[in-house]
């Protein structure tokens, strides 16, 4: 691949560095491979090499919520005082609208947008957290004023049809499967995507594999659900028996004993098997910024919002850039590097239908002076 600019999705990139394998292409062969660009960041791409070790500390872990619930030091805090000394910390992105926006001023925002628990509400069935028709008027509305990302743990295909917004970019399987709006006519307003940046691709035939072992070891757990993400697999613990939570976390440990370029991280009431490559949402973040041209520009103001521990890798880029918001979608104090807070999904909605009015009023009022 040569060294020069490529156009994709308007977006202008100049790769700078040669993909790390061609499987990628004979697994994805309508991609052309000069849609599929790496980042600067790609090149210090390494392996964690982290043996995953299963303990009583996990099972602890699977307990508390993610991302940990804040305990305080103070036995005599009440858990009110707690949540107004946390919230004093993160306040309401929603009262702090206009910080916000002031924040905002002669900068580009980007928004980035986690999906479980912060575009749709947390249920049991992975398969029925579908958003609705509300939420996603406002999630187009923002994306017709702001570059919009959906990053998430789930595989693009399952975002996808959950979203249905192709003008949108999406960053599946914890980042490790980006895409964005296609230019051809053809595909516009399908799941026909350009794939940005795949960097476990070959990780693919380990997952499967995984997926395969652990779908049939875990049927002897009742409420286990197994869940193929594509570049990552969820392991659901939520229907299953709290008694059991240990043994299905050793049986998960000693499938990943035999696989030491995977690791085990952790959500709401999942475990996640991933590449051990060092990627993660705030990676994807990163990249996105890149991609679309703001890597080291002061003038972009990334908002993050998301409600898991895995979202907390996007806020402490930010927080390390000292640019831009993370916002933690909670009703209870948890421990984040998010600076303000939201109680839940119908919370992110308003936020976002406030920023499209602002942006829209704003708009108008440049248009009459
Ligand atoms: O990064 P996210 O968009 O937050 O995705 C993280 C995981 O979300 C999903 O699981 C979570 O939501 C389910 C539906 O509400 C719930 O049943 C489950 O307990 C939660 O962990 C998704 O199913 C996973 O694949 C994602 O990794």
């Amino acid at each position: 691949m040569k060294n020069q600019n490529v156009l994709v999705s308007g977006i202008s990139f100049r790769p700078t560095v040669p993909l790390p394998n061609s499987s990628l292409f004979s697994l994805f062969p309508s991609i052309s491979p000069a849609l599929v660009v790496l980042p600067k960041s790609l090149k210090k791409l390494e392996f964690e090499n982290k043996a995953t070790k299963i303990n009583a500390c996990w099972v602890d872990s699977m307990r508390a919520s993610s991302p940990t619930r804040v305990r305080s030091a103070a036995a005599s805090l009440s858990e009110t005082d707690e949540h107004s000394s946390w919230i004093t910390r993160h306040p309401s992105a929603l009262s702090m609208f206009h910080q916000i926006v002031n924040a905002s001023k002669g900068k580009q925002i980007v928004m980035f947008l986690d999906y479980d628990g912060t575009l749709s509400p947390i249920v049991e069935d992975p398969d029925r957290a579908v958003m609705t028709n509300e939420m996603r008027e406002a999630v187009r509305d923002a994306a017709q004023c702001f570059p919009t990302a959906i990053v998430t743990g789930r595989c693009y295909d399952k975002v996808y049809s959950f979203v249905k917004l192709a003008d949108l970019y999406y960053a599946g399987s914890h980042g490790m499967d980006i895409k964005g709006p296609s230019k051809n006519q053809k595909y516009k307003n399908s799941n026909k995507q350009s794939v940005l940046c795949q960097p476990a691709s070959e990780f693919l035939p380990m997952i499967e594999e995984v997926y395969k072992t652990l779908e049939e070891k875990t049927k002897s757990i009742p409420g286990v659900r197994v869940e193929n993400n594509k570049f990552c697999l969820s392991v659901h613990f939520r229907c299953v028996d709290e008694k059991r939570w240990g043994a299905l976390a050793e049986l998960v440990g000693s499938v990943l004993n035999e696989y030491p370029k995977l690791k085990l991280t952790q959500g709401r009431k999942v475990l996640e098997i991933r590449p051990t490559i060092k990627w993660d949402k705030g990676r994807a973040l990163e990249f996105l910024l890149e991609a679309l041209g703001y890597a080291n520009s002061k003038d972009v103001l990334p908002v993050y919002i998301g409600d898991d521990r895995t979202d907390e890798d996007a806020f402490k880029v930010l927080r390390d850039r000292g640019q831009g918001f993370g916002i933690l979608v909670s009703k209870i104090p948890k421990e984040t590097n998010a600076s303000y807070s939201l109680r839940e999904p119908a919370e992110v909605e308003d936020f976002l239908r406030r920023l499209v009015e602002w942006k829209r009023s704003s708009h108008r009022t440049r248009m009459m002076a």
